[in-house]
């Protein structure tokens, strides 16, 4: 169809309450006790069909439980690698031949049962894989992922409406926005089922075929998105998913000459050796891949004299806590003047002290546990390390028990030494370095943390005096791609608060906006000439 079409304006999807007796709340119960008492076989899905991989076993638990096992993966051989490619490329010619809105109802579809029947479903697959809670889980698996298909379509709608502004006289200008020439190689974190669902689809939108490596941990959740995506519509092929670790997916991935772009989000190294294989191989490839990465964060909090202590004191448990601290954007490092906390200091410990951490299931508790053993020992050491520094000190939490599940209490420790590497270094998880300094000291404090982390992620400012916000917002212009004011440095909102950052925190192509989906085409200009001349010679030549 050839008619310029108008998909139905996006919104954000709202976030249920989930308080007791609403309908939802009984809906995920019911749910969360379904999963819990089945085990799946957590197939790759290649050409549309399933089949489980053939390389090792991984049991994919629940991290508050860690012996209760909610499915068996196999890893995905090379094997497997090569013929994901293969259905990917068959996939491809009809994928792209597809006008943009037939794909673009099939994300809407999804969108739709994913805010309806299937909401619980990967809701309560997001809780006991990932260890989040039910409003967690909601934020993320529904409503982030909701938005991420809605907006998609909105924007690319808009990027294949762009068109050339001038033509000349007797000339038409077109812009063909093609597909990538190749496949998309899409490879996603386990923290957040939204990201995961939208990485495969937002290059499968824009007429790619895609191959989809999750992550271990979060496959219980991805499972259930290629099974939404399948309800949706996808046809086989456009987007093949390969369970496991990755690195045979990668070895024959990024070494296949098709190779037409990488959309990752994860962690700074990983990203890093992708982006090197990649240029280790740069003259294999048809075409210059596209490297798209959204990587890791050190993202703080600066509270100026100026600031509110109740404001700050919210700020720093959410922005740190909210999520294990399991997030990207979670405030891992704050500096407060030291009038602010002497005012906040005795509410806040006592209220990170006072946190419920558990099995999410229990909807009392507002943290559930970190995703993993590797992860529980990273925190357990960092945690360790500054009960015995002499320039540390843990004033909140610090306890940690893998006996049941791997929790880590939400830890804030206070450092006079802000070069500390506990400034600089991502653990990813529920650990807030606190550097408290002298009111007058703003400035320099400023200076020294602007760029002491290699990464520019998100951070926030709170304070009052509107001066400061002005001269805040210049000094740290570089250092986040998302600045808050007044408020955590987390929960950015599709539409709202296009997210992404740089320097090691990634390319900042900003997903879920149209700089994102432009990643994913590759622009034809056609010019057409009406009265061709038929003579060379230039006028004056007479
Ligand atoms: N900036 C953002 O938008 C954003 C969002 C979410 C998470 N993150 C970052 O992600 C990290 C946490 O996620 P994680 O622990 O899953 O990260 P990770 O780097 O350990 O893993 C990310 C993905 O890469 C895969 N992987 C690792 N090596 C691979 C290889 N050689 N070939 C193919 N795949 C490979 C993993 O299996 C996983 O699927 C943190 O650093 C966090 O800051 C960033
Ligand atoms: N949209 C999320 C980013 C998720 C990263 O893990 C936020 O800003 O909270």
């Amino acid at each position: 169809m050839d008619a310029i079409t108008t998909p139905p304006a996006p919104l954000n999807e709202p976030n249920l309450t989930y308080a007791p007796g609403t309908p939802e709340r009984a809906e995920l119960e019911a749910e969360l006790k379904l999963q819990e008492a089945r085990q799946l076989e957590l197939t790759a899905t290649i050409g549309g069909q399933k089949r489980m991989g053939g390389g090792p076993e991984v049991r994919v638990v629940q991290p508050h439980d860690h012996q209760h096992v909610l499915g068996v993966l196999k890893g995905s051989t090379q094997a497997d690698a090569r013929d994901a490619i293969a259905a990917a490329q068959e996939a491809a010619p009809g994928w792209r031949a597809l006008p943009l809105d037939e794909r673009a109802a099939i994300l809407l579809k999804a969108a739709e049962l994913l805010a309806g029947p299937w909401r619980q479903r990967l809701n309560a697959a997001t809780m006991l894989g990932q260890s989040k809670t039910a409003f967690q889980a909601e934020i993320d698996a529904a409503c982030e992922l909701i938005d991420f298909w809605r907006f998609n379509v909105h924007y690319a709608k808009q990027i294949t409406a762009e068109q050339p502004i001038a033509n000349s006289r007797g000339v038409w200008n077109r812009t063909d926005h093609r597909p990538l020439e190749g496949f998309v190689y899409a490879i996603t974190p386990f923290n957040f089922t939204a990201i995961a669902g939208n990485l495969p689809t937002a290059p499968a939108l824009m007429g790619n075929t895609v191959l989809w490596k999750p992550s271990p941990t979060q496959q219980v959740a991805a499972h259930l998105t290629m099974e939404l995506l399948e309800e949706a519509g996808l046809p086989p092929g456009v987007i093949n998913m390969l369970p496991g670790d990755g690195i045979d997916v990668s070895a024959v991935a990024l070494a296949h000459p098709d190779l037409a772009g990488i959309h990752f989000t994860g962690s700074t190294p990983t990203f890093q050796h992708l982006w090197s294989t990649v240029g280790q191989n740069i003259a294999g490839y048809r075409s210059y891949p596209r490297i798209v990465g959204e990587t890791g964060g050190k993202d703080f909090i600066v509270a100026h004299k100026s600031a509110d202590p109740d404001v700050t004191r919210v700020a720093m448990l959410r922005g740190a806590f909210e999520f294990q601290g399991q997030k990207c954007s979670a405030a891992s490092r704050a500096y407060v003047s030291r009038s602010v906390w002497d005012a906040m200091r005795d509410e806040f410990l006592a209220e990170v002290d006072a946190i419920a951490v558990g099995d999410v299931t229990d909807f009392s508790n507002f943290m559930g546990a970190v995703i993993d053993d590797r992860a529980f020992a990273k925190h357990k050491k960092a945690i360790a390390r500054a009960k015995e520094s002499s320039t540390l000190e843990v004033l909140a939490g610090g306890d940690v028990d893998d006996s049941v599940g791997w929790f880590v209490r939400p830890t804030v420790i206070e450092s006079s030494d802000p070069t500390d590497e506990m400034f600089g270094t991502e653990y990813f998880g529920p650990i807030l370095a606190v550097h408290v300094f002298d009111d007058e000291d703003f400035e320099s404090v400023v200076a020294q943390m602007e760029s002491f982390a290699p990464y520019a992620l998100t951070g926030s400012i709170i304070a009052q005096d509107r001066n400061v916000v002005a001269w805040a917002r210049k000094e740290l212009r570089f250092a986040a791609g998302n600045f808050y004011v007044n408020d955590k440095p987390t929960g950015a909102v599709v539409g709202q608060q296009p997210f992404g950052g740089a320097r090691a925190s990634g390319t900042n192509d900003k997903a879920g906006a149209p700089s994102n989906l432009q990643r994913w085409t590759s622009p034809r200009s056609i010019k057409e000439t009406f009265d061709p001349p038929k003579d060379y010679r230039y006028p004056y030549m007479g």
